[in-house]
């Protein structure tokens, strides 16, 4: 068996409370427990409902977020979350994000937006980082002419294409895909989960693809983790799980009841 290119083990995430309301604790405990990992060249599809965990744990594989517990491995190597593990975590995993319209700078060219992570990580010379963001533009079918207007020339497609072009310019082994399609007009849904697909198997990239939707997940994963209340509550390769699933959550969200969590 390969190494994963992230693993995580028994992962605890315990955020202190945003408001301090009566009767509210003042702990949630975002993410419980959980080990789980993803390979290069493989979709794992996270799916649970809103406040289940699933961003929380995303930031962590990313180096974003500080872990209460818990290990995080890439490629097999113990990472301390300090500067220089963060750092190194940040350039193996990127994250891409729901909406394309707030994670991108508005008043940034997409040549900019895309020499940024060159610039903040001193890679390379003028010269190679404009070659690459031409690359970056080819990989994700954006035309050249793209790199001289601003995020809101371009359509919420377009400006998603910029944003997982920016995901791959420091060359990641992983991308996390949270949410990527639900901010964008359904006609263009289709494209961008292809192009993700597409891209994870060109560039052998681990892919980790992030959603309240289990039947998007299913369609795009190799794997599939459900999520409850910070939890990992099954997990299978997705056809597996979406045709025999043995937990009650899991059959909830196929059979699209409303949960009542
Ligand atoms: N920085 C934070 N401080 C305090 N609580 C937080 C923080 N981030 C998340 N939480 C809480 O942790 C829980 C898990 O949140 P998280 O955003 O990870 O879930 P999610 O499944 O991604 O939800 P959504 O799909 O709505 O983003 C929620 O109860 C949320 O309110």
């Amino acid at each position: 068996m390969t190494t994963p290119v992230i693993e995580l083990s028994d992962v605890h995430v315990v955020h202190k409370a945003r408001t301090g309301k009566l009767f509210r604790p003042d702990r949630v405990h975002a993410v419980n427990g959980v080990s789980v990992s993803v390979s290069k060249g493989e979709t794992l599809g996270l799916v649970g409902e809103s406040g289940c965990g699933k961003s929380t744990l995303a930031r962590v594989m990313v180096g974003l977020q500080p872990v209460t517990s818990g290990s995080i491995r890439h490629l097999g190597k113990e990472m301390k979350l300090n500067e220089r593990g963060r750092k190194e975590l940040g350039r193996a995993v990127s994250v891409v994000f729901q909406d394309p319209a707030t994670a991108l700078n508005p008043r940034m060219l997409v040549r900019d937006t895309l020499l940024d992570p060159f610039r903040v990580h001193g890679i390379g010379s003028e010269k190679e980082r404009t070659a690459r963001v031409r690359e970056l533009l080819d990989l994700v079918g954006l035309p050249q002419s793209a790199l001289d207007v601003l995020p809101r020339q371009i359509s919420g497609g377009q400006r998603q294409r910029v944003a997982i072009a920016r995901a791959l310019a420091l060359r990641p082994d992983v991308i996390i895909a949270d949410e990527p399609t639900s901010a964008l007009d359904v006609s263009v849904r289709a494209q961008v989960l292809n192009l993700l697909v597409d891209l994870k198997e060109e560039l052998g990239l681990g892919l980790v693809f992030i959603s309240h939707d289990i039947n998007t997940v299913r369609f795009i994963s190799d794997r599939m983790a459900v999520m409850l209340a910070g939890q990992i509550v099954e997990t299978g390769p997705a056809d597996e799980v979406f045709n025999n699933p043995t937990n009650d959550y899991t059959r909830a969200l196929l059979s699209a009841v409303p949960s009542l969590l």
